[in-house]
């Protein structure tokens, strides 16, 4: 695979706290990666560490051929990043936020606004252009996000969380606008999430962390076989490899028998 994100034994520690322990895996150019894993497994240190903005204590990670730490400013260039927290203003239209964006990135001129229009259209914020932020849905303005991230057309798109609080129409627009920036630009995508459901339909390989440790990694349809269930659903596999069933007791089989009773049992 000729990875345009390399992550090889990677460490940080805060303290005494060793939040992410020599973490590797790999995105190829075009592939839609997925980190998963309980609150504090890690996941955001990791996004941090590969946005060059925290530094690793250890190991490294190389993307588009650049190494975070020693390299960051080449890093950033070829990088996009929407954070969990908001990024855009909300008194200003949604045209302003992605000028603002692209003088920052040092676009001028006619170039600076066929980008703008042409992110606006890709983004399906054309009508909304004109409008204050503030009054766009939760939907729109994850995709103003998006767009602002992806001015510069970067070969790596790092999304925390990227469809959080957001209703299930809302959620399906966004994975549609992911789907396409990887067939349009041929964009490598990594997001971390907590849904299984986005995991399942979005990613094409998704890593499982557990306590700052990479459980496994592989496609969805492979983690669901390694677990000897055909019926095994993400969620499943998701309890499956982050230990919790050693927790609760009782093996694997047992404990989704449970949930499923539970479940029925409302
Ligand atoms: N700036 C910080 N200072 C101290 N500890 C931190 C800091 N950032 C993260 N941690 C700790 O590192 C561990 C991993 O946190 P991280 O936010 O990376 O987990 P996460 O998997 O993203 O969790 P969540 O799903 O809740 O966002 C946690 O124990 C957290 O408390």
């Amino acid at each position: 695979m000729d990875a345009v994100v390399v992550v090889e034994q990677l460490k940080k520690s805060f303290g005494e706290n060793a939040a992410v322990k020599g973490v590797s895996f790999a995105v190829a150019p075009g592939e839609v990666f997925g980190l998963l894993g309980p609150n504090g497994a890690g996941k955001t240190t990791i996004v941090r560490m590969l946005t060059t903005i925290l530094p690793p204590d250890g190991g490294r990670a190389v993307i588009c051929g650049f190494d975070v730490y020693r390299q960051a400013s080449r890093v950033r260039q070829c990088i996009g990043y929407v954070p969990q927290a908001l990024s855009v203003d909300g008194a200003l239209t949604g045209y302003e936020n992605l000028l603002i964006f692209a003088k920052l990135l040092g676009l001028k001129g006619v170039e600076r606004k066929r980008r703008i229009v042409e992110t606006l259209r890709f983004m399906q914020l054309e009508e909304a252009a004109g409008r204050l932020v503030r009054d766009y849905s939760g939907g729109m303005v994850r995709r103003l996000e998006i767009g602002q991230a992806i001015l510069h057309r970067p070969r790596v798109l790092f999304l925390d969380e990227p469809t959080v609080g957001l209703d299930p129409v809302a959620r399906r627009g966004v994975w549609e606008k992911l789907a396409e920036l990887r067939r349009a630009y041929r964009m490598a995508v990594l997001l971390t999430t907590h849904y299984m459901e986005e995991a399942d339909l979005v990613c094409h390989r998704v890593g499982i962390l557990n306590r700052g440790e990479m459980a496994v990694t592989g496609t969805p349809a492979e983690l669901k076989e390694k677990m000897g269930d055909p019926g095994a659903t993400m969620d499943d596999v998701f309890t499956y490899f982050t230990g919790n069933q050693l927790d609760r007791g009782g093996n694997y089989r047992e404990l989704r028998q449970v949930r499923r009773t539970s479940r029925r049992l409302g």
